[in-house]
């Protein structure tokens, strides 16, 4: 298996290198070269398998033989192990044919840790293989961080260095950064806003010089990695459905477009999906790109479920890559108009085609916490604000299909937010006993590109040489 980047420039990498890579050389996103497929009789067999036997199904494609089987499958038993639950992403009814698809069960209560405990594991093993160390950065608007800080935190061949917006996260999320207390893990507030954050990001992997004397890694959406790990719960819970004879839905509380391009991988790998739903809350640049075909920025708001504060979504240009035909030299006019003049518009073509399978809504404040006030009366289920945007935009899409809406977050991690939506106090599990009362460690940095590679450079080279001593 081979991977190309969305912008056509830069090497054609096999998956090992890509999972290294994080961001392409030309600035662009690695995707298939090819989308493996699974026949009827496979996904059929999903509905009783356990969660690691469909995980390993479905992604053993994409690894290409890179990593032995043995290995692949004891690293996603280990990554799963950290999941309390038995079906490690249970599935739960709130209505009539309306289903959540719970992926908080994992350490840090949010949906990333399913991708993530993999991700270090494969990272660990290939590095391990080729006995390097690399150089982590990520951006997160809360979640991504916190998840890559108990996935990465005290492993030997990494440096982690996790961004995040200083006073737009919950108090939960900044102490599962802040907390660590692990050696490799550097939490940095950035005065900006998450997308600050992810600019600066993608300008570190946009500096060779630095890019190579740090061995820059990622472990955001732009990483296929985490894309890949992603897809596997969209066949768990459509096969449990009924799937392949029964087509189903899903609604996805959207951000940086990872979590729904995995639902779309799903159906390019032969899921049967009626309708992708990009659900948003105020920061709508995704419901409006696919109502009016202009994608233009205008500032972030923030709300009551703030890891979806997000106005730059890095993985659309995945989908517009896919539905536009592989016109990378489309996607490279669209990313220099949306860098020069914050907006670019989809062809019209393009648009059409991304219509056929997907729609979108918004769901603002104030529906946000009716959503969240109704479905604790009609069926006495807490939901976190962000799965509650998606909730309100799936109830709006509903039709004979089952509509899966993903649970990406522990109502936990929000708890003001719940409590001023709905009265109700949501208590963070055994595992978080005490998180608020360790003592935080994190930096302090404007959002300037310099200043973060100046910190990065000077830590990672340090643990670096003490590696060596
Ligand atoms: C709780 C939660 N829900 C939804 C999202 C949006 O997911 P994505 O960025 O993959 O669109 C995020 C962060 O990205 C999140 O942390
Ligand atoms: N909501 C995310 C933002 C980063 O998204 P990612 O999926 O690209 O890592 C977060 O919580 O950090």
């Amino acid at each position: 298996m081979k991977y190309v980047s969305t912008r056509g420039e830069a090497p054609v990498l096999g998956f090992a290198d890509v999972l290294l890579a994080g961001l392409a050389a030309d600035g662009g996103l690695y995707v298939p070269e090819t989308w493996p497929t699974l026949s009827p009789e496979t996904i059929r067999g999903f509905a009783g398998a356990s969660y690691p036997e469909v995980a390993f199904a479905v992604m053993q494609p994409f690894v290409g033989g890179e990593i032995k089987d043995a290995d692949l499958k004891r690293m996603i038993a280990e990554s799963y192990a950290t999941f309390p639950h038995p079906a490690v992403a249970p599935l739960v009814q709130i209505g009539p044919r309306h289903f959540c698809l719970e992926l908080f069960h994992g350490p840090t209560l949010a949906f990333k840790d399913v991708a993530m405990q993999l991700i270090a594991r494969l990272m660990d093993h290939v590095l391990a293989e080729r006995g390097r160390r690399a150089t982590i950065v990520g951006a997160t608007s809360g979640d991504t961080g916190g998840a890559a800080i108990a996935a990465f935190a005290g492993r030997a061949r990494t440096d982690l260095f996790i961004l995040f917006p200083n006073g737009r996260v919950s108090p939960v999320q900044q102490r599962q950064m802040t907390t660590s207390g692990a050696d490799n893990v550097y939490a940095v507030a950035i005065d900006g806003t998450f997308d600050d954050a992810q600019g600066i990001v993608k300008g570190m992997f946009n500096d060779p010089r630095f890019r190579d004397r740090v061995a820059l890694s990622g472990v955001n959406s732009i990483n296929w990695a985490r894309i890949m790990a992603q897809i596997v719960y969209y066949f768990t819970s459509a096969a449990s459905l009924g799937s392949p004879e029964r087509e189903v839905s899903f609604t996805v509380p959207t951000g940086n477009f990872g979590d729904i391009f995995a639902g779309y991988a799903a159906t390019r790998m032969g899921l049967p999906v009626k309708r992708l739903v990009v659900a948003t809350n105020a920061n709508d640049i995704l419901a409006r790109c696919l109502d009016t075909g202009r994608y233009e920025t205008n500032g972030v708001e923030a709300t009551m479920s703030p890891s979806m504060d997000i106005q730059v979504s890095s993985n659309f240009e995945r989908l517009l890559f896919e539905a536009g035909g592989r016109d990378a030299a489309g996607v490279r006019r669209m990313m220099a108009s949306l860098w020069q003049s914050g907006g670019f518009t989809v062809p019209a073509e393009t648009l059409a085609s991304i219509r056929t399978l997907f729609a979108a809504g918004r769901s603002g404040e104030e529906d946000t916490a009716r959503t969240i006030r109704r479905i604790l009366d009609d069926t006495s289920y807490l939901l976190d604000p962000h799965t509650a945007v998606g909730v309100g935009v799936a109830e709006r899409h509903l039709g004979d299909e089952p509509m899966i809406t993903l649970s990406t977050a522990h109502p936990a991690k929000f708890p003001e937010a719940v409590k001023r939506a709905c009265g109700r106090d949501a208590s963070l599990p055994v595992s978080h006993e005490g998180l608020m009362e360790r003592a935080e460690q994190f930096d302090r940095l404007p959002a300037e590109l310099s200043a973060v590679q100046t910190y990065v450079l000077a830590r990672s080279q340090a643990a670096a040489k003490g590696a060596a001593a």
